[in-house]
């Protein structure tokens, strides 16, 4: 049992579905069916799939703004259909795309989004100075909105989402579209909100994103969870540990993709994934992979690494999980 475990749940889902309603001429959509998932104190929590898998319709059901129409749902160990606003007052919420007001400052953005959660004005000011500080906006508090870059203003809308102190974040593909260092930075900002105890769950289509922060992924297709676990157990229970990475000029793909196909034939205890620029063997030891393989045919470019979550998601689903 480890530490995160005797944590209380904040979030139990069991069966949990969303059906939407026929439209006019279409058939009702199933963007959710008998998902499984609970949630602790301090806890990252994945959502991973591909556009469509029902990773937003599941966080609306979270967030108690979308009644699940199957299965049961506790969140602080109350139902979202009768408890709504309760739950809402100790959630913090970040969409997909920032609902900043533009025109305001920075400090005014927090300020007046506190007041919707009646908080003394006393309190907020004190808040917002903390914020901005979490934020890394001290230089610009009192510049406004439309002076921000990309990843400023995802760092206000988190700062924002945590002006009532919420015990869980809901966080919707929050560094999409960030260059790598503004994403660093965020990743350290939510790394820090996860060791003072505040539980996330992310959706995301990065898979060194939920490595770096989920304790625990759910991989979702088509709305139906496909697998679950910690990104270590899932590597370890769905890809060979190592991957050779093999690209060739583009006539060689073909002659390539035989040579390997021929030797696994032969035996080698490889597994196979033909991407449109390169192929992905699996292997338990790589470079030996790479010495039979290049004894055969010689690809512009080959590398060695370790499995990844993309591979695990690449195996379960057959898709790569890009953009
Ligand atoms: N309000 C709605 N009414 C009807 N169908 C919907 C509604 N919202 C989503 N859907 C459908 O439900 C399915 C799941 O959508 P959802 O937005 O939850 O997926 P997602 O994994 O979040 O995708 P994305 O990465 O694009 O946000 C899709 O087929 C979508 O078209």
């Amino acid at each position: 049992m480890t530490s995160a475990h005797r944590e209380p749940l904040l979030v139990e889902g069991s069966g949990l579905g969303k059906t939407y309603p026929a439209g006019p001429g279409g058939a009702a959509v199933p963007a959710v069916r008998g998902l499984d998932l609970e949630l602790r104190r301090g806890e990252a929590l994945g959502l991973l799939g591909t556009n469509g898998a029902g990773k937003s319709t599941t966080m609306r059901m979270l967030a108690a703004v979308s009644p699940p129409t199957h299965g049961t749902l506790r969140v602080f160990g109350l139902d979202p259909l009768h408890d709504g606003p309760r739950i809402r007052a100790r959630l913090g919420v970040v969409p997909q795309d920032d609902m900043l007001d533009q025109e305001l400052t920075v400090r005014e953005n927090l300020v007046v989004y506190g007041r919707y959660f009646g908080l003394p004005k006393r309190v907020l000011r004190e808040r917002a100075e903390r914020l901005i500080e979490f934020a890394a906006l001290e230089a610009k508090a009192d510049a406004p909105v439309t002076a921000l870059s990309g990843g400023m203003r995802r760092r206000l809308t988190i700062a924002r989402a945590l002006v009532n102190e919420p015990e869980i974040l809901l966080l919707d593909e929050p560094t999409t579209g960030l260059d790598p260092q503004a994403r660093q930075l965020l990743w350290d900002r939510l790394i820090r909100l996860k060791n003072d105890g505040v539980a996330l769950i992310v959706t995301t289509h990065y898979m060194d994103e939920a490595e770096q922060l989920c304790d625990r992924v759910l991989i979702m297709e088509r709305g139906a969870l496909v697998a679950g676990g910690s990104p270590r157990e899932l590597i370890g229970a769905h890809v060979l540990p190592e991957v050779l990475e093999l690209r060739f000029t583009g006539t060689e793909h073909a002659a390539g993709c035989a040579a390997v196909k021929e030797l696994i034939a032969e035996g080698a205890p490889w597994r196979l994934e033909v991407l449109p620029d390169r192929l992905l063997v699996a292997a338990a030891d790589g470079q030996d992979a790479q010495r039979r393989i290049e004894a055969r045919v010689l690809p512009r470019a080959s590398l060695v690494r370790r499995a990844t979550l993309e591979d695990v998601f690449l195996a379960l689903t057959g898709r790569a999980l890009v953009e």
